[in-house]
């Protein structure tokens, strides 16, 4: 089995994330506060409140943790394509793979890295959405200190299933979106590259880019769920579960509320995914 794939995976995402987590925590707050007026307001409140640290907060797990989530993304996404087309990443630039091969081995990426994903995304959403400034002598400490009591926190509050809260929203988030991301990338890659050349970096910057805004449009409303469900619980449950949360979340604020958080989706998805590919395909292309 391959594994450049796994640690390209792993550096790729790393820097992705590092790029991104400032607009993935205006998204978390404005999908589960109702005390913001839109993107701007967010920003500086935050800011206002929290300073520049406030953008960081949570950041340190999902770094740490972005070793195996993504590695498996990438990892076994290349995997799959391996048992479906018996070729290898290089190899497949000369005999592009089916893009029904595509989406089922990102499917499988996706469906497999949601798991590894559930407890270090469930304390990244929580440690977001705490909005106390950095504690002052004197000054009630928020609820969590830091990523490890959040984890602790959690395992003693809720149980250990307390740290796959949001498990289920999260998997069918990433499952076809997943799919589609890769989709996207492979065929903008083809539309720009004559056939059996390696895409250019712009090319790949581009079709990252693009394929992180496509997964990430289609994925918003179950990732809105899903960051409902990992901060119900916190004070009592509201939600019955999936379908429950979908429902009332509806019901008490329209069906736009399935759409909160898109444009800082989509914004943060464009570099994100950009660098994300962009230092994959690098570092894979150097290993030979
Ligand atoms: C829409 N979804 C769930 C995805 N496209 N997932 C694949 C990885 C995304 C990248 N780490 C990011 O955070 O944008």
């Amino acid at each position: 089995m391959p594994v450049e794939e796994f640690v390209a995976g792993w550096i790729s995402g790393a820097l992705g994330l590092a790029l991104g987590h400032p607009f993935d925590t205006v998204k978390v707050r404005l999908q589960t506060q109702s005390t913001y007026r839109g993107i701007v307001d967010c920003i500086v409140k935050t800011y206002r409140h929290e300073s520049i640290l406030g953008f960081f907060k949570g950041m340190s797990f999902p770094l740490a943790s972005i070793a195996v989530v993504n590695s498996v993304l990438f990892g076994v996404y290349s995997n799959a394509l391996l048992v479906l087309t018996a070729t290898s990443h290089q190899e497949r630039r000369v005999q592009p793979p089916s893009y029904t091969h595509v989406f089922i081995a990102g499917c499988t990426g996706g469906f497999l890295q949601a798991y590894c994903l559930a407890p270090c995304d469930l304390i990244k959403v929580r440690l977001q959405n705490q909005t106390e400034p950095r504690a002052q002598p004197g000054s009630r400490p928020p609820r969590y200190q830091g990523p490890v009591h959040c984890a602790a926190s959690i395992f003693r509050e809720e149980g250990p299933r307390g740290l796959f809260r949001g498990a289920w929203a999260l998997t069918l988030r990433d499952t076809p979106t997943v799919g589609i991301y890769f989709v996207t990338y492979e065929w903008l890659c083809r539309q720009f590259t004559p056939d059996g050349r390696t895409p250019s970096s712009a090319t790949v910057l581009v079709a990252g880019g693009f394929a992180g805004i496509a997964s990430w449009v289609v994925a918003t409303p179950l990732d809105v769920i899903k960051s409902r469900m990992q901060m119900d619980g916190l004070k009592r449950s509201e939600y019955r579960g999936l379908l429950d949360c979908m429902v009332t979340s509806a019901r008490r604020e329209g069906l736009g509320v399935f759409f909160r958080g898109l444009t800082i989706n989509s914004a943060r998805a464009f570099p994100v995914n950009a660098v994300t590919f962009l230092s994959y395909e690098y570092l894979l292309r150097s290993w030979g």
